[in-house]
C-alpha cells in the first residue's frame, strides 16, 4: 500500500509540510496547485524538496473547468492545460487531476466530455504524463462517480483514467457496487476523506469539515472494500480538507493521517482478502477491565488523596518492592478496585509530576495479550513506553496516550500485585462499597478529540457513540464515549472549547490534557452513599432546583426524591434502565471521583446531569469572594 497525502490537508508553510508528511510514514504527496503557487520557488526546486524528503509526488491537483466549454473557452483550456503540463514536468509528476466543472459556461453531454478528455488525452501522452477525471459531489454537470466513469470509459485513451475521492461517493449516497465494476487499472488514484453526518451543503461541508478516516461518520471502509474489488494497487490519498486542521500542528495531523490510512487497510485487509499491501497486525485489542489508575503526587498530596480514597471504602493494602508506591484497594483479592499512588522522586511519573502536577497519569488495562497489544500499537504508530533496563523480567509495557500519559496493558494471566508489591498483610474486614472502575474521563482541547478517538478505536476493540454537547456556564464541551460492547471498557473523551469552562480550566491549569475524572460503580448506590458518609466523604451538594425538577421531569415519588437530595445522588434514566450519580470534593485543578449504580442496562453517563454537576463543582472550586472561573 503506497501512501499519500494532498498538502491542502495541513498546515505550514510548504517545507513544514513536507517534513511532517515524511516524517509521519507517508510515501507521497499531492502537490495541491496553491501551495505550490504561493512557494516561492520554481517546480523543479518543489520536485527537489519533496524528492529530498524521501516522498514522490503523486498528483497535481486541481485543474479545474476544463471539459464541455464552447469556443473559444475550449481552446483557452487546452492552452492551460499545457501550461500545467509544463509545471507537471519540471516537477517531476505524470499525474493531474481535473475535477468535473463547475463552469457556467460548460456544457453537458457525456460524449462531448469525452472527446474533451480524449483530446487531453493526445496531449499528455506526448509528454508521457497522465490526466485522471474526478466528479465532485457539486460539479455542474457530472457530480456522481458513475458519469466520470462513463466519460472516462467513452474517452477511451490510455492516458485518461478515473479518480474516486470517498467523500464525493459517499456524500451523496452513491451505491458502492457501481465501483466494483470498474477495472482496477483505469482508477488512476483513490483520495479517502470521512466527515461528519450533518446536513449541509456539500460544497461547504466537504471544503471545511473533511477528516481523516474514521473520524467522522461516512463508511469509508466499505467504499475501500469496493475499491480492494477492483484491483487498485495505487495510491491512498488522504485530502482532507478542515479549518481545524489547518490550523494544527503539521506533524500531529500528519500522523493522524498515516494512522488513520493503516488503520482503514486493517479493516479493509479483514474483510476482503484481494486489499493488496495492507500491514499485517494483530486483532484489535480486547479490554477485559480497567485494573488500575495511577496517581503521581508529592507526599504531601499523596495524603490528602489517601484520605480522599479511605472515605471511599479503600485501603492502603500494598507497597511496591523497590519503588515509592502504594497500591490502594476496595474489593476482592483478584479484579477488586485499584488505585496506585506513586510518589517515586524520579522516573517518569515524577517528570509526569513536575510537568502536570499531582494526576492520573497511567492507566492500566488487563488485556489477553499485552505483547500483541504492544504490537498493534506500534504498527498504529503509538509511542510505544518499555520498561526501563533494571526493570527487569515481566515489567508492564505502556504506549503513551492523552497528555503524554501512559495506557499499561497487563496480560490477563500476569499477578502484577503479587509479583511487585509486598503486602501488609491485614486484609480490611467490612463491606467494600465499590465494585469495579465504571469509566474513566479525559479532558483535552475540542480540537484533539478527533485525533484521540482514532487513537483509541483503532488499537482498542472499542467504538465511538455519537458526540454529546455539554453546556458548562462558560462554554460547550463537546463529549464522546469509547466504549466496548461489554462495558468493561467506558471512556468519556470531554473536549473544552475554552479555559473558563471546568474541563478547559483543568486543562489550563495542569498544562495539557489529561484524566479528569474516574468514576466507580456500585450495585447500591444508597448503600455506598451510607458507607462513604460515616467514613466522612463530602459529596458535591446539587442545588434543591435539580431535584424539584427530576420529580417532574421522571415522574419520581416525593419519598425517593427526597432520598436523592438527602444523599445527593443525581438520577437519569434511559429505555433500558436507570443510573445514579454521586460527586466527590474536587481535587487540585478539577479533579474528581464519581460514584455510579446502572440499573437494569442503563448504558450511557447521565449527561443530561452533566450541567448541574458542572455547575455545582463551579461554586466548590471558586473561593468565596472571587470571580467565577
Ligand atoms: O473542493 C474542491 O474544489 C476540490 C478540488 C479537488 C478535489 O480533488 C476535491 O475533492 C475537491
Ligand atoms: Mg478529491
Amino acid at each position: 500500500m503506497k501512501t499519500s497525502i494532498a498538502t491542502v490537508s495541513i498546515s505550514g508553510t510548504l517545507s513544514e509540510k513536507l517534513a511532517a508528511v515524511a516524517a509521519s510514514g507517508f510515501d507521497g504527496v499531492e502537490i495541491f496547485e496553491n501551495d505550490f503557487l504561493t512557494f516561492d520557488g520554481s517546480p523543479a526546486e518543489v520536485g527537489r524538496m519533496v524528492r529530498d524528503h524521501g516522498l514522490e509526488v503523486t498528483l497535481f491537483q486541481p485543474f479545474r473547468d476544463f471539459e464541455g466549454l464552447p469556443e473559444p473557452h475550449r481552446s483557452r483550456a487546452f492552452d492551460r492545460a499545457e501550461r500545467k503540463f509544463d509545471v507537471m514536468q519540471e516537477l517531476g509528476t505524470e499525474l493531474m487531476l481535473v475535477c468535473s466543472s463547475v463552469s457556467p459556461l460548460a456544457l453537458g453531454g457525456i460524449d462531448r466530455a469525452a472527446d474533451d478528455l480524449r483530446e487531453l488525452g493526445e496531449r499528455a501522452a506526448r509528454r508521457g504524463l497522465r490526466v485522471g477525471y474526478e466528479a465532485l459531489a457539486w460539479g455542474r454537470h457530472v457530480n456522481d462517480h458513475r458519469d466520470a466513469w462513463e466519460i472516462v470509459r467513452r474517452a477511451d485513451h490510455p492516458n485518461i483514467g478515473l479518480i474516486l475521492d470517498s467523500f464525493h461517493t459517499l456524500s451523496r449516497n452513491i451505491d458502492l457496487r457501481s465501483i466494483r465494476s470498474i477495472p482496477g487499472d483505469r482508477i488512476f488514484i483513490v483520495q479517502l476523506a470521512d466527515a461528519p453526518r450533518i446536513e449541509m451543503d456539500l460544497l461547504y461541508l466537504s471544503r471545511h469539515f473533511r477528516n481523516m478516516p474514521g473520524e467522522g461518520d461516512l463508511p469509508v471502509v466499505d467504499f475501500m472494500q469496493a475499491v480492494a474489488a477492483t484491483g487498485y494497487d495505487g495510491a491512498l490519498s488522504l485530502e482532507i480538507f478542515n479549518d481545524q486542521f489547518r490550523g494544527g500542528s503539521p506533524r500531529a495531523i500528519a500522523e493522524d493521517g498515516h494512522r488513520s490510512l493503516v488503520y482503514l487497510m486493517d479493516r479493509v485487509r479483514r474483510r476482503e482478502p484481494v486489499a493488496k499491501g495492507a500491514l499485517a497486525m494483530p486483532d484489535r485489542v480486547e479490554v477485559l477491565g480497567v485494573e488500575f489508575v495511577e496517581f503521581t503526587a508529592d507526599r504531601a498530596e499523596a495524603e490528602t488523596l489517601g484520605s480522599l480514597l479511605g472515605t471511599m471504602g479503600f485501603h492502603a493494602v500494598a507497597s511496591h518492592r523497590e519503588k515509592s508506591v502504594t497500591l490502594w484497594r476496595q474489593g476482592r483479592d483478584h479484579g477488586g478496585v485499584n488505585i496506585v499512588i506513586n510518589t517515586e522522586q524520579q522516573g517518569f511519573a515524577h517528570s509526569s509530576y513536575l510537568v502536570h502536577g499531582a494526576s492520573a497519569y497511567a492507566v492500566g488495562l488487563k488485556v489477553p495479550d499485552a505483547s500483541a497489544a504492544i504490537e498493534r500499537s506500534r504498527a498504529l504508530g503509538a509511542e510505544i513506553f518499555l520498561p526501563e533496563a533494571n526493570e527487569g523480567e515481566g515489567a508492564m509495557a505502556a504506549i503513551r496516550g492523552i497528555g503524554g500519559g501512559l495506557i499499561y496493558f497487563l496480560d490477563e494471566a500476569d499477578d502484577v500485585w503479587s509479583r511487585e508489591f509486598v503486602w501488609s498483610g491485614a486484609t480490611p474486614q467490612g463491606a467494600s462499597p465499590l465494585l469495579a472502575i465504571d469509566h474513566v474521563a479525559q479532558s483535552m482541547q475540542a480540537e484533539e478529540l478527533p485525533s484521540w478517538l482514532l487513537f483509541y478505536t483503532s488499537i482498542l476493540d472499542a467504538d465511538k457513540l455519537a458526540e454529546v454537547d455539554i453546556v458548562d456556564p462558560a462554554g460547550l464541551i463537546r463529549s464522546q464515549v469509547v466504549e466496548n460492547a461489554s462495558g468493561t471498557l467506558r471512556l468519556t473523551l470531554n473536549g473544552a472549547d475554552n479555559h473558563r469552562t471546568l474541563a478547559g480550566h483543568f486543562i489550563a491549569e495542569s498544562f495539557g490534557s489529561g484524566v479528569q475524572h474516574v468514576a466507580f460503580r456500585t450495585d447500591d448506590i444508597f448503600a455506598a452513599a451510607d458507607h462513604m458518609l460515616r467514613s466522612g466523604f463530602r459529596p458535591l451538594a446539587i442545588s434543591r432546583n435539580y431535584y424539584d425538577d427530576i420529580e417532574v421531569r421522571f415522574g419520581l415519588e416525593p419519598d425517593f426524591v427526597d432520598r436523592l437530595r438527602d444523599e445527593s445522588i443525581l438520577y437519569d434514566r434511559d429505555e433500558d434502565g436507570e443510573y445514579f450519580q454521586i460527586y466527590g470534593p474536587t481535587y487540585g485543578e478539577g479533579f474528581f471521583f464519581e460514584i455510579v449504580e446502572r440499573r437494569a442496562g442503563y448504558r450511557g453517563y447521565g449527561a443530561a446531569n452533566a450541567p448541574f454537576r458542572i455547575a455545582a463543582q463551579k461554586r466548590s472550586l471558586r473561593p468565596a469572594g472571587m470571580p467565577a472561573l
